[in-house]
C-alpha cells in the first residue's frame, strides 16, 4: 500500500531515471495525449464502477484514475504544488 505521495515520488524518480520495463516511462513516451486519452478512460471506468460495481472495483478504478493523473501531471510538466496551489 502507497499513498498519493508516496506514488508521486515514485512516478518522479522514474521519469528522471527511466528504467527499462517502467510502463510509467512508456506512458511518458507516447505524450499528453494518450496520457490524457487514458485519464478520462479511467474516469469513466470509475464511474461506471462506483455506479454498479461496488465499493472494491470502484476503489480499483480510482487508484487506476489517481495513478493516470499524476503521469498526465509529470508529461506537462506540473507538481504537486501546483496543484494544491488551487484546492
Ligand atoms: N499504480 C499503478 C497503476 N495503476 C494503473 N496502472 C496502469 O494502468 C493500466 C490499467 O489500465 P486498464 O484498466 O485499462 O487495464 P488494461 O486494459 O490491462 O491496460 P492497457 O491495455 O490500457 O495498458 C495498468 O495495466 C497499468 O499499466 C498503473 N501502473 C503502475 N502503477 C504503479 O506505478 C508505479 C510505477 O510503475 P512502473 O512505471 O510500471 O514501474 C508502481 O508502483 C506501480 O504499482
Amino acid at each position: 500500500m502507497k499513498t498519493f505521495e508516496e506514488l508521486w515520488q515514485e512516478l518522479s524518480e522514474k521519469a528522471e531515471t527511466r528504467p527499462a520495463g517502467s510502463g510509467t516511462v512508456q506512458a511518458l513516451d507516447a505524450g499528453v495525449h494518450a496520457i490524457g486519452k487514458k485519464v478520462v478512460e479511467e474516469a469513466a471506468e470509475s464511474w461506471m464502477a462506483a455506479e454498479h460495481e461496488g465499493h472494491d472495483r470502484a476503489a480499483e478504478e480510482i487508484s487506476q484514475l489517481l495513478y493516470h493523473t499524476q503521469v498526465l501531471m509529470l508529461a506537462a510538466g506540473i507538481t504537486l504544488d501546483d496543484v494544491y496551489a488551487h484546492l
